[in-house]
């Protein structure tokens, strides 16, 4: 598990560059504890991403630089941001904002 979630990374960040170029703010929702954000902020360094899950899941992770931590269910709050990624075991996804 932990290197399809590495070798998924690699390839959402090498080879959809494109994806994140103009995005200043980024929220991952159900980003959970994985490295994908990290890996996203470290590739993008000038973008700020937000890991949103629910409160048992991050409440108890730091804030780092620009990656953050939100403790929220996902279905009552999502704070705005040029873009949300979804990403789980069967699909990825990510909407921007106009
Ligand atoms: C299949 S995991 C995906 C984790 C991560 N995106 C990845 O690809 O490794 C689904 C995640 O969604 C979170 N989640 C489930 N229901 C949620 C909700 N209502 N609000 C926020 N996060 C939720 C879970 O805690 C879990 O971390």
């Amino acid at each position: 598990m932990a290197s399809d979630d590495r070798l998924v990374n690699s390839i959402l960040i090498d080879k959809c560059k494109k994806v994140f170029k103009g995005l200043n703010s980024l929220v991952d929702v159900g980003g959970g504890t994985k490295t994908l954000s990290k890996a996203i902020v470290d590739a993008f360094p000038h973008l700020e991403c937000i890991v949103l899950d629910l409160p048992h899941v991050v409440a108890n992770l730091q804030d780092s630089g620009n990656l953050k931590y939100d403790a929220v269910d996902m279905f009552k709050e999502v704070l705005a941001s040029d873009a949300i990624l979804l990403k789980g075991y069967c699909m990825i996804g990510m909407m921007m904002n106009a």
